[in-house]
């Protein structure tokens, strides 16, 4: 039974031999198959760039809240704008924090975003980080379809990015004295609905994994109940990649979907406050028209399929109707 994250060196695949690199695709796999995440480092996003997205996301969340609720999200297509605290509900619990998200779809209209006046810069660097992250996932992808012995670029023509989402988020300051021992105050226990999810935090921890290796669940409220989680320690070399719900459904859950959640950080709890939290998820979900269906390289006649088939654009709709509580 696994009790630490697996932690990938990712410089093989971007710069090593044939071997090298199918030594380290087989590591994914493994991990995927074990935990349903890992630590990856040396993945061709500069640490001076991470922090300074993290700069940016500061200043974006310290913009007064009459400027921010401006940038609501709009019911086009998929959500992007700027979701206050304790707007999004998880199985019925309120997380407290706010986010931003955004895209690169048709539908990134500019009400959504501050204006240049406001945050100068902000705008080109956040586009331009999105592109860093699903260039990393173009990656990924390309080692997911290599485990599976399918063509490299199968999962790619999937996900042509369109409904990639960025999503900065900020947990504010609270005092420990209202948290009870134990409580999850931050972000209940759920999974992704995606692909894959590459998670950065900053210094400020509290992420947890469940281990999905120590549970025959796949759902979170049960995942919860039967799992050991595994602090993700904040480190800025790394970033968290996750199997999100709808991998799961393809890879008829050779790979499942990654439980997680984010609480104080332990040694916050006696200190009277818990620190704000700075983190950044970017979710790669397939192109809206894709059927997800289990794949017959994981399925036989000993391990039937689970699920029939999906269309993801649909799903993830009907997922983010119900996370958000305000209809705008
Ligand atoms: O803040 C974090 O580290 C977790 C965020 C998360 O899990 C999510 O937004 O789906
Ligand atoms: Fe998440």
């Amino acid at each position: 039974m696994h009790s630490t994250l697996p932690i990938i060196d990712f410089s093989p695949v971007l710069h090593g031999s044939l071997e090298d690199r199918e030594r380290t695709i087989s590591e994914i796999d493994k991990a995927l198959r074990t935990v349903g995440a890992f630590h990856l480092r040396n993945h061709d996003i500069e640490r001076a760039k991470i922090d300074k997205w993290f700069e940016w996301s500061r200043r974006f969340f310290d913009l007064p809240l009459s400027e921010k609720e401006q940038l609501f999200p709009t019911l086009r297509s998929f959500e992007q704008g700027y979701f206050g605290i304790e707007k999004e509900k998880v199985h019925g619990q309120t997380a407290l924090k706010e986010n931003f998200d955004f895209g690169d779809s048709k539908d990134n209209i500019a009400s959504c975003w501050p204006r240049e006046d406001q945050l100068p810069g902000f705008r080109d660097f956040a586009m331009d980080f999105h592109q860093d992250c699903s260039r990393l996932i173009g990656k990924l992808l390309e080692c997911l379809s290599v485990a599976l012995k399918l063509e490299p670029d199968f999962f790619s023509h999937y996900h042509t990015g369109s409904m990639f989402m960025s999503s900065l988020l900020h947990y504010p300051a609270v005092s420990s004295t209202s948290v009870q021992p134990g409580q999850v105050v931050r972000n209940p226990a759920h999974s992704d609905f995606g692909t894959l999810t590459l998670l950065f935090q900053q210094k400020v921890g509290g992420l947890e994994v469940a281990d999905m290796g120590s549970t025959e669940k796949l759902s979170s409220a049960a995942v919860e109940k039967s799992a050991t989680f595994i602090p993700v320690e904040p480190n800025p070399e790394m970033v968290l990649v996750n199997v999100g719900y709808l991998l799961m459904r393809w890879t008829n859950a050779r790979w499942k979907n990654s439980v997680h959640r984010v609480s104080a950080p332990s040694d916050s709890i006696n200190s009277g406050s818990i620190p704000e939290r700075y983190s950044f998820a970017f979710f790669s979900y397939p192109d809206a028209q894709t059927i997800v269906e289990p794949l017959p390289a994981c399925h036989n006649t000993e391990i039937p399929k689970i699920w029939g088939p999906i269309n993801a654009g649909e799903y993830l709709l009907s997922k983010r109707d119900k996370l958000y509580s305000r209809i705008c």
